[in-house]
């Protein structure tokens, strides 16, 4: 799966992630916690290669991802969702959903099987579907969001806070999809950020900490406290 080694990421002359090591398990959800600022944003980019590293590695399934262009990561089976879900305002919720297929030039049937995938785990973005990316709220905009991240994650889906801004009741809805989600896909690999530890303790294999940069593997006992 998802090897991160000694990974190091400047901005701006300054230090914002050091030495960032850990692996992740297959198929398992692993929720990253850290507060505003301590650098999960800046970690999910650098893997996406949408921030430069400095130093270090990251692999998925053994392929080094780091020389890789950004534009051929998502190939390689990441989806990725940003915190500012970035939809294209004047396209359907349909089309932002496959934008991502299309670029990697998929096949019309594979799109379509995805597709139908994506609805059946999220209704929802079927009764939308052909709303304009600007008419949907902030908490639809994650769930269309979501919904176009999983057309190209095959192995590795990559979420950044995707409970902030939702109101409670979009919050307990997104919870429950990534339960459904898990039920379904079993082999997917998650990846998800957080600044509350709280908002996803129940759908957490594995916990880690980021703080100033640095992450660490959270132990169960250290759960348990
Ligand atoms: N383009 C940039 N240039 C300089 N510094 C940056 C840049 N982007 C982020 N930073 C800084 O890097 C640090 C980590 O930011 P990052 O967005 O990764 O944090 P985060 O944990 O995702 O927090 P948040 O929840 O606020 O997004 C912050 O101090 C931020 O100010």
């Amino acid at each position: 799966m998802l090897t991160v080694s000694s990974l190091n990421v400047s901005l701006a002359g300054a230090k914002i992630l050091r030495d960032v090591t850990f692996t992740l398990k297959p198929g398992a959800t692993t929720v990253l916690i850290g507060r505003n600022g301590a650098g999960k944003t800046t970690l999910l980019r650098a893997i996406m290669g949408l921030t430069p590293a400095e130093s270090g590695s990251a692999a998925l399934d053994g392929r080094q991802l780091l020389p890789l262009p950004a534009f051929a990561r998502a190939p390689a089976g990441i989806g990725y969702a940003p915190e500012d879900r970035r939809l294209i305002p004047e396209f359907s919720v349909e089309d932002n959903i496959i934008l991502p297929g299309q670029a990697l030039k998929l096949p019309q049937a594979e799109i379509k099987s995805r597709l139908e995938k994506v609805y059946a785990l999220l209704p929802e973005l079927h009764t939308m579907r052909a709303r304009p990316g600007n008419g949907v709220s902030g908490g639809q905009g994650k769930m269309v969001a979501l919904g176009r991240a999983l057309m190209v994650a095959e192995k590795l889906l990559m979420l950044d806070e995707p409970f902030q801004g939702l109101a409670p009741a979009l919050a307990l809805d997104y919870a429950r999809t990534l339960s459904r989600l898990r039920e379904t896909m079993r082999d997917l690999t998650l990846l998800i950020t957080e600044s509350s530890p709280n908002l996803l303790k129940s759908v957490a294999d594995e916990t880690m900490l980021i703080e100033r940069g640095a992450v660490t593997l959270q132990s169960p006992d250290a759960e348990a406290a």
